[in-house]
């Protein structure tokens, strides 16, 4: 039962429930990966089934692009969009700059590409990824099968005289193998505790020959939805410097959960 989801979740749906009204009838959308994208998929879904709302969305990963398909939205290419909208997407970690790190869920590429395709990157997030400093969550980078244990040797040399307070550099696995992003690419998890400088940290990375790109999102990210497991939802625009607070009343009788979570 949607009551039942842990504070975490409904701290998810609800970021994503309150960026649906930045959704306007017509955009070309970018669509984040991950578990509060796919919260904003199904509310999207439902306004596009119930409400009619006309959108065409450029999914950041194959799993999305599945999930919006089920739910009715029009998905098309990034080539066939041109340009985006608007992107709203999922953080692991942001800062009160806005700057982002992404990747948890492998797909760091597609969403650097997307989001910077946009004309505005919304990110959704419950309240527990909002840092002081990033780096606490393990940084990821997309690397090149062909040779990765050189460029894991590498960037671990490249980490040293950073400032950086943890070194650690592991392979993403699965079941014992190591996790393939959609390029085919592998995925390496930098465990950095605390990043001094991202913006140089990420033009560093990106310099590593095998390296494809870094989950760091330095001045890409333009406003934060912040939700809370009892129902509030800040949002917070980097530009405007506007802050507001909404609250959603899950015991209400038309209870926003509606058939979405079920
Ligand atoms: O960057 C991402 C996927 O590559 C996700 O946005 C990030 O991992 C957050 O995921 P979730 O919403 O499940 O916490």
């Amino acid at each position: 039962m949607a009551k039942d989801l842990s504070p975490v979740e409904k701290a998810k749906f609800v970021a994503a429930k309150q960026a649906c009204a930045m959704v306007q009838d017509g955009m070309k959308l970018g669509l984040g990966t991950g578990s509060t994208a796919e919260w904003l998929v199904r509310c999207l879904g439902e306004m596009v089934r119930g409400e009619g709302l006309r959108i065409q969305a450029v999914p950041t990963s194959a799993r999305t692009a599945d999930l919006a398909r089920e739910q009715g939205i029009e998905v098309i290419s990034l080539e066939e969009a041109g340009w985006l909208d608007l992107t709203i997407d999922g953080a692991d970690e942001f800062d009160g700059d806005l700057n982002l790190i992404k990747g948890g869920g492998a797909a760091l590429l597609h969403e650097k590409i997307v989001a910077t395709a946009s004309d505005r990157m919304v990110v959704i997030a419950d309240a527990t990824k909002q840092v002081e400093t990033l780096g606490a969550f393990p940084l990821p980078v997309e690397v090149i099968p062909f040779g990765w244990q050189a460029t894991k040797v590498l960037i671990e040399e490249t980490l040293v005289g950073l400032d950086v307070l943890g070194r650690e550099v592991a392979l993403r696995e699965k079941d014992g193998a190591p996790v393939r992003t959609d390029e085919g690419n592998f995925v390496l998890d930098l465990h950095l505790k605390r990043i001094g400088n991202a913006r140089q940290l990420g033009l560093v990375l990106n310099q590593v020959p095998g390296v494809v790109e870094n989950g760091l999102f330095v001045d890409i990210c333009d406003a934060v939805v912040i939700g809370h497991g009892d129902g509030r939802v800040e949002t917070r625009d980097l530009h405007s410097g506007e802050a507001e607070e909404t609250r959603f009343d899950f015991l209400a009788p038309d209870n926003i959960f509606n058939d979405i979570a079920d």
